[in-house]
């Protein structure tokens, strides 16, 4: 049997999501988007090209409504018009993608097609793929709520890699009322080339990852730059022979120095962009051209490939796109109330807009400074803990609420320490136009306003149940000589 179909990774081969949990979106005529291009025969780009406004706010046209009829060249995603590429296999990086033709800058060259499903569906896969010792990520988060995990689903896009110094990027585009993911060049990528882009990747815990980019500024590991990363300590395993550096030959992204051929060598030398295999003499040198040959294949549909049992084994990390990340998950560090993070790519994001400080994390900076978590509501007015213990005629209702009052004190100082100490993490997602902060972060704040609601309810339960039901004070105060009590101040 051929090694290299031996090897054949096992997933479905689609080329439209899945949804999963709900149904596509049916375009409602009122949200069509018809631009005014008239097309010319003279002119191929009239059809739709480069000044079509809805190629312009990154909406496709719909068929059936678009002036330019079936010469309409703005239905990439629904037409499938990929660039022509080529699945092979990298050295330490698992599978990748390279180019089959040359490819324009701009120019779409694939979807990352997958099963659409929810965050929290997200979350709980990418907690069984981990249990399984899954190596390879591929859940990206699509919006707010949504995810697509191409683990068991996916186009060839799945197994575009990582690169530091990337070829290509990741865009959001509204396909008949849809978000959908495409991988765009960057620049012009020449046949041969791998394809790769910046995954974005955010690190939430877990294995690190060794990056094998190879770019002239890799940041080292997938994530690196993620906040979480930088502040963990690195913890290198030995044994894990897939990230050991001695062993996996370096590679460079094909934007460091664009080359149309793929050359591997027995030596540690690295050729043009791509690099060595230990394993192979002076006589293994291939070219690109024989690539194609010896480790390249083209992925088939499902129906013309034998599957196996598609025992779906895993994954690590995710990937993710432009505003778009990858993310690791670990389930005991980030989520200890033992949810895993699913793997977000970001990123984004994956859409969860905590409400951090006075506004949410998209607005911007220049909003007022923070304070402390109290809303500024004129009328709202606080409860005078000494006060009302003053009140009481019981010594041990007064510490009982002066106690509550410290609980309350420390929970609404750690708030604010809190809020310093992730204020960079902040104003960082602010610059990049984030609409949600890492989950790490969000958790943190999260916990800590509990904390502070907390100890603010318990306070306020005690002083009522202390004035209520417990003797006051012999001695009138100024207060109920006034025959009131007054326990809030403005
Ligand atoms: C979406 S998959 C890409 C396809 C994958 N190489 C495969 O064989 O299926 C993402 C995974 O590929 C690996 N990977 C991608 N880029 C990498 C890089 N620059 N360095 C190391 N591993 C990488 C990581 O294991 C990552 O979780």
């Amino acid at each position: 049997m051929d090694p290299h179909v031996e090897e054949l990774p096992q997933y479905i081969h689609i080329n439209q999501n899945d949804f999963l949990t709900r149904r596509h979106k049916k375009q409602k005529e009122e949200d069509i988007a018809i631009c005014e291009c008239k097309h010319n025969a003279n002119d191929p780009d009239s059809a739709c090209g480069d000044g079509c406004l809805n190629v312009l706010t990154s909406t496709e046209c719909t068929p059936g409504y678009c002036p330019c009829g079936i010469v309409c060249k703005n239905q990439k995603f629904q037409k499938c018009e990929y660039a022509k590429t080529k699945l092979f296999k990298t050295e330490g990086r698992g599978w990748g993608l390279v180019a089959d033709e040359n490819i324009k800058a701009g120019q779409f060259v694939i979807e990352y097609c997958g099963e659409v499903i929810s965050w929290k569906e997200a979350k709980r896969r990418s907690q069984a793929y981990e249990t399984q010792g899954l190596k390879d990520a591929f859940i990206i988060c699509l919006n707010a709520s949504e995810s697509i995990d191409a683990t068991r689903k996916g186009s060839l896009g799945r197994f575009i890699n990582h690169s530091c110094q990337p070829n290509c990027e990741t865009r959001k585009w509204n396909v008949l009322g849809e978000i959908r993911v495409g991988i765009f060049a960057k620049h012009d990528i020449p046949i041969g080339a791998e394809l790769a882009y910046d995954y974005n990747f955010e690190w939430f815990g877990g294995a690190k990852v060794r990056c094998l980019c190879g770019a002239l500024k890799c940041s080292g590991f997938l994530g690196a730059k993620s906040r979480g990363f930088q502040e963990d300590t690195y913890l290198w395993e030995d044994d894990d022979d897939r990230y050991s550096v001695e062993k996996i030959p370096v590679y460079d992204s094909a934007e460091d120095e664009p080359v149309s051929k793929l050359r591997y060598l027995n030596s540690e030398t690295y050729v043009n962009n791509f690099v060595g295999r230990t394993e192979h003499s002076m006589d293994d040198i291939l070219i690109a051209e024989n690539l194609s040959e010896a480790t390249a294949f083209n992925v088939q549909p499902l129906d013309s490939v034998q599957m196996m049992d598609l025992d779906v084994k895993t994954i690590r990390t995710e990937v993710v796109s432009n505003d778009m990340k990858l993310y690791t998950h670990d389930t005991e560090q980030d989520f200890p109330q033992k949810n895993a993070i699913v793997s977000r790519i970001r990123s984004t994001t994956a859409g969860r807009n905590y409400q951090i400080g006075r506004g949410s994390i998209s607005t911007k900076r220049s909003s007022k400074a923070y304070n402390g978590g109290r809303l500024k509501n004129p009328i709202q007015k606080k409860v005078d803990a000494k006060f009302a213990a003053g009140l009481l005629a019981s010594k041990e209702a007064q510490e009982e609420i002066l106690k509550c009052e410290e609980i309350k004190n420390d929970a609404t100082s750690g708030l604010d320490c809190l809020y310093n100490e992730i204020r960079p993490a902040i104003e960082e997602h602010e610059r990049d136009s984030q609409d949600s902060v890492s989950t790490s972060v969000a958790e943190k704040w999260i916990e800590a306003c509990c904390l502070k609601l907390k100890a603010e309810f318990d306070l306020y339960s005690t002083i009522v149940k202390n004035v209520a039901c417990t003797a006051h004070k012999a001695k009138p105060t100024e207060v109920d000589n006034d025959n009131e009590i007054k326990l809030l101040t403005g």
